[in-house]
């Protein structure tokens, strides 16, 4: 009998150009030391310091690729689904080695600014993009690049947990692995379960039913396997999309644990609703806003402390005070 993972292998290969981490059911399972910001006060867009020129002072490691954490900078990014404008010239930069959530109402742009953040945006057939996300200076969308490099190095965890149910928890996590091509034996692979388990703060529960499906765990726990297959191809950057928003308020604070965790090793990058989130686990904070038919942009990033503590601009003021979206 053929391993699960080898089919999923098997089917990958036959596919004439796969995007890394096809999905297999439900959302897609895809597959420093650079200073901090210490940013005085927010930086209201345009008001004469573009995000691109800010600069990040900070700290520390990460996978196999590299040893150092790294810094996701988007520059100048539009993006479109069919003539419909979305996204209007976003810059940021996102820390090495932090939190960086994106806050802002529903529909101004912040999922379709993740996804772009590692090449999904493009899996929508009418979706078009134009700017640059410069991985420690270099861009992935750069034609010499794999999409499927920018997907291992550029890991997401979805909204809705989205684990292959039938698959065990082992199998789970070393899923994205496989499909990378990656080989390895079977004392690293256990290592490596048993290191990303912990790392997402699953294996207490589950290390003695490892072989036990997936689609078997409770909501919190099926989003922390998730976690957990997407740090086994050692991403350098995790995007999370709302990755509490169908979880309990404990299941919610786990994830939160692991966030605070898993940001010493990997570069964060989560979309919220949830205000006191962002306050709890972010270090920046950039706020979206579409008004009135016109694409999303950015109308403030900063500190979060700064931004909600001392917002520069009035529609930040009244976001993250609960008086709209
Ligand atoms: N696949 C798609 N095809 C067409 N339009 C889309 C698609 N996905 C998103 N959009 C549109 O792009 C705009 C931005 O959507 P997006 O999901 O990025 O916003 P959001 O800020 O993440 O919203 P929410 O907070 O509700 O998730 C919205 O007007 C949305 O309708």
């Amino acid at each position: 009998m053929t391993h699960p993972i080898d089919d999923i292998v098997a089917r990958r290969d036959a596919a004439q150009d796969p995007p890394a981490g096809t999905p297999l059911g439900g959302e897609t399972p895809t597959l420093v030391d650079i200073p901090q910001a210490e940013l005085a006060a927010p930086h209201r867009a345009g008001d004469g310091l573009a995000s691109t020129e800010v600069m990040h002072r900070g700290s520390a490691r990460v996978g196999a690729a590299t040893d150092s954490l790294a810094m996701l900078e988007a520059r100048s990014i539009s993006a479109w689904f069919g003539d419909r404008k979305v996204l209007d010239r976003v810059s940021l930069t996102m820390p090495a080695g932090q939190v960086t959530a994106l806050i802002g109402p529903s529909g101004c742009g912040k999922s379709t600014f993740l996804r772009i953040l590692n090449r999904m945006h493009e899996l929508v057939p009418s979706a078009a993009l134009a700017g640059e996300v410069l991985l420690d200076g270099r861009d992935i969308y750069d034609s010499s690049r794999r999409v499927t490099d920018a997907r291992r190095q550029i890991g997401m965890v979805f909204q809705k947990p989205n684990p292959f149910p039938a698959m065990s928890i082992y199998d789970n996590v070393i899923s994205g692995l496989r499909l990378t091509g990656i080989r390895a034996g079977r004392r690293e692979l256990d290592d490596l379960v048993e290191e990303c388990l912990i790392k997402a703060g699953l294996w207490k529960e589950v290390r003695d039913r490892l072989r036990q499906p997936g689609g078997a765990l409770s909501g919190g726990q099926q989003q922390r396997l998730c976690i957990a297959r997407s740090l086994a191809v050692r991403p350098r950057v995790l995007l999370m999309d709302e990755p509490c928003s169908a979880l309990d308020p404990t299941s919610t604070r786990r994830i939160e644990e692991t966030i605070a965790e898993l940001v010493t090793e990997v570069t964060i990058v989560i979309v919220t609703h949830n205000m006191q989130q962002a306050a709890r686990v972010s270090d920046e904070c950039a706020f979206f806003l579409a008004s009135q038919g016109t694409p999303g942009s950015i109308v403030e990033y900063g500190p979060t402390s700064a931004m909600f503590e001392n917002p520069q601009d009035s529609r930040t003021y009244d976001y993250v005070h609960g008086r709209f979206g």
